[in-house]
Formats: C-alpha cells, structure tokens, sequence
C-alpha cells in the first residue's frame, strides 16, 4: 500500500467513523411501545439519519466533490438503499451492544415490512456478519458503492470509474495484508455488493406497501428516493 493510499484510507475511515448514528435513536430503539406505528415512526427516523450520515460521508470521499454536480446527486440517490443496507448491517452484526440487536429485529419485524423482504434482509445481515470485516473494509466497501458508475443518469461515468478503482485498488491490497491466509476474501467481499443490489427491489416494494397504508416519510426520504 503506497503512501498515499494510506493517506486515502485514513481519510475515508475517518468519515466512516465520524458520521455515526445519533444516539437517541439507538435509546428509542429500548424505550417506545411496540406498536407497527411505533416500530415505523422508529424505522423512519432511522433511515432519515441513516441517509443523513451517508451524505456527510459522501461528501468526504477524496474527488466526490469534484465531480459533475448533477452526477453527484445521481450517485447519492443511486446508492443510498444500498449504502443503508451496508451500514446498517454492520451496525446490526457488530456496533450494536447485545440486547439492541434482538429488538431492533422485533421492531422491524413488526413495522408493516412484508415478510418476502425480511428474509433476504436477515439473510444479507447474517452474510456480513460472517465476514468479520475490520472498519477500513467496512468503510471502503461503502465508497466503493456510492461510487458504483453506471446508476441511473450519470453522465461522466469514466470519472466516477477512476475513483472507484482507486478505492478497489486500497481495498484489495488491504485484504490481502488482513487476510494472508483468504486468497479469496476480495473476491467475497465484492460478492456481497451483488447481493446487496438485489435489495434495491425489495426496499422499492417495502415503500410502496408502506404508502398503501398512507404511511409518510420524512422530506428527506421522500426527496432521496422520489416517493409523493
Ligand atoms: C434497517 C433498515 C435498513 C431496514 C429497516 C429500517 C432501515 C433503516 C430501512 O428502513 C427504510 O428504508 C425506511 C424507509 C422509509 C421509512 O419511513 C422508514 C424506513 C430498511
């Protein structure tokens, strides 16, 4: 790893970890009732600080700034399902003290999320967790999604390509440093980033449904992945 790439990982772990999850939300998680009305007013708060978190460590993202203006709007809402997956899987399978873990799951199995999303959900949480990922992978992993070039109506997706694989380049020679004796470790992490496209389409039906019932979301939501 050369110099600057450590550089370039220093700065994109700093963000990673600056940009946590407020607190309170974590608390309200143990304290409101149970209700499918709680559990969404609770799920929608999170999300909401979750797309929050992504854009502050977006814009952190050596080059993101420099980019198209318009193509950077087109990567946030591009990514954001996909960013919120990931970070909230590690945050499931690791940050989360023991207790949380269960009654986040309760809650959310209880919110009016069809039951045909909730397991490839689970299923993507228990296949990051198994991975064991150190936060550098954690926080590249998530750059290395935002910064996916061919999302819809990005125009210079030449530019977005040479940030990404400067990050692929990192993340690559990271695993092989942490994981001397998985040659195939790069490989599986970047298999996780298929399956975390597939959850783009269940998100889409869980917001839907969740409108059929005339549930509201928070401006914020509803500007990032164009509902009402
Ligand atoms: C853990 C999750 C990633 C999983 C369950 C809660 C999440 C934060 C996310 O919720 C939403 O996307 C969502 C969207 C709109 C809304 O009003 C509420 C939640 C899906």
């Amino acid at each position: 790893i050369t110099k600057e790439q450590q550089a370039l990982m220093k700065i994109i772990l700093d963000a990673y970890n600056r940009h946590q999850i407020p607190q309170d939300v974590a608390k309200k998680l143990l304290q409101d009732q149970y209700s499918a009305e709680e559990n969404f007013l609770l799920l929608t708060e999170m999300a909401t600080s979750q797309v929050q978190v992504l854009v502050e460590f977006t814009k952190n993202i050596p080059g993101f700034l420099s980019l198209d203006h318009e193509d950077q709007i087109a990567l946030l809402k591009g990514s954001a399902v996909e960013a919120m997956f990931l970070r909230s899987a590690q945050v499931f399978s690791r940050k989360m003290p023991k207790g949380h873990t269960e009654v986040l799951e309760a809650r959310i199995r209880k919110s009016g999320i069809s039951e045909e999303f909730m397991t490839p959900m689970f299923n993507f949480y228990k296949s990051i967790g198994e991975l064991h990922m150190v936060q550098e992978e954690q926080a590249l992993l998530t750059a290395i999604t935002i910064l996916t070039p061919d999302r819809p109506h990005v125009k210079d997706q030449h530019a977005v390509e040479r940030l990404q694989e400067s990050m692929l380049d990192v993340l690559r020679k990271l695993c092989a440093l942490q994981h001397p004796q998985e040659p195939q470790y790069f490989a599986r992490l970047l298999g996780r980033l298929t399956e975390l496209r597939t959850l783009n389409h269940y998100h889409t039906e869980m917001l839907t449904s969740w409108r059929m019932n005339d549930h509201k979301f928070t401006p914020l939501l509803c500007e990032i992945w164009d509902v009402q």
